[in-house]
């Protein structure tokens, strides 16, 4: 289990997270949701161990990280992060690998083979494993490190996943393979925090979404408990209606007006009053069965 105890940080005397507390159990995919610069990246960036809270604690199974020997929290927290830069031109087979070096005394070269065959067939990297990373598009190089930090995990189901915007740069069929995945995982008993900016994608995979607001926590549920269209303006300053998918039962947001700052657009919108761009109301019969997307 991982539990986060009122945990709050500070940069430069200005707070970022405030009070935060949650806690995670084995088996649950949890997606993290806000506004830009609502403080997602540095919880994250707290979760992973890269910067320390100022006050409160972060345990992993009972114990404070704080105290756990480096390459044991390395079989039990990975974190891919929102920016993965490559400047040198390894090949996408030495990048999965590179999840395994942290801990390599503690495991054999054989399930380190397989930890990288599994993982990168599992993220369809096969075809590619003797390509260079610098030769990859963007969203290929974003599956190479999420099957480098799967394969850290691969055979450690007692373990919490960290994703930081692993969906950057997917095209559709892969933001739902990466978080058909991710749930895949969370279903063998791994612990998932996923940030997401897609609120459809988060509630249609993620167990239960945490809302952060200006470096708080402001709401902590079921999708269906967190996604409702007061929670969304609040949240994101946006109009909604949300709609129950039928057949799946899952939460559907879909934007019912944006607005839009007339004067910095076209001088030709004389109105004193901000537009509204209008997008039209889809009807619940016409969405999608997401029932239908399978790994
Ligand atoms: N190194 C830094 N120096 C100054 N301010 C920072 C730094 N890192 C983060 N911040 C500020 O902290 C706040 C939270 O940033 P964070 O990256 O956690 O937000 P986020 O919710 O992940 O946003 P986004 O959705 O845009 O990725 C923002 O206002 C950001 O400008």
């Amino acid at each position: 289990m991982l539990r986060v105890e009122s945990i709050s940080y500070k940069l430069n005397n200005r707070p970022l997270l405030k009070d935060i507390s949650f806690c995670i159990r084995p088996g649950e995919m949890v997606a993290l949701l806000g506004a830009n610069g609502a403080g997602k990246s540095t919880l994250m960036r707290l979760l992973s161990g890269e910067r320390k809270p100022d006050s409160g604690r972060i345990m992993l199974y009972g114990a404070d990280i704080k105290g756990y020997n480096r390459k044991v929290l390395a079989t039990k927290r990975a974190y891919l992060q929102q920016y993965n830069p490559i400047t040198m031109a390894f090949s996408v087979k030495e990048i999965v690998m590179m999840g395994r070096y942290g801990f390599k005394s503690l495991s054999s070269a054989k399930n380190d083979q397989l930890a990288l065959t599994e993982t990168m067939e599992i993220c369809g990297l096969t075809d590619l494993a003797d390509r260079s990373m610098l030769s990859l598009s963007g969203g290929e190089q974003q599956r190479v490190h999420l099957a480098r930090i799967l394969a850290q995990l691969w055979d450690n189901k007692d373990s919490v996943l960290l994703l930081d915007e692993p969906t950057n740069n997917m095209d559709i069929q892969f933001q739902h393979q990466t978080l058909a995945i991710a749930a895949a995982m969370a279903k063998k008993g791994y612990m998932i925090i996923v940030v997401l900016h897609e609120v459809n994608l988060a509630a249609q995979y993620a167990s239960r979404i945490i809302i952060l607001k200006d470096g708080r926590k402001w709401w902590d549920g079921t999708p269906v408990q967190v996604l409702t269209p007061q929670h969304m303006y609040t949240a994101f300053g946006i109009h909604a209606q949300a709609y129950t998918d039928q057949s799946s039962l899952k939460t559907i947001i879909v934007p019912k007006e944006i607005k839009l700052d007339a004067g910095k657009f076209n001088t030709n919108l004389k109105t004193t009053q901000q537009p509204v761009y209008k997008l039209k109301t889809i009807e619940t019969d016409e969405l999608i069965n997401l029932q239908s997307v399978k790994i």
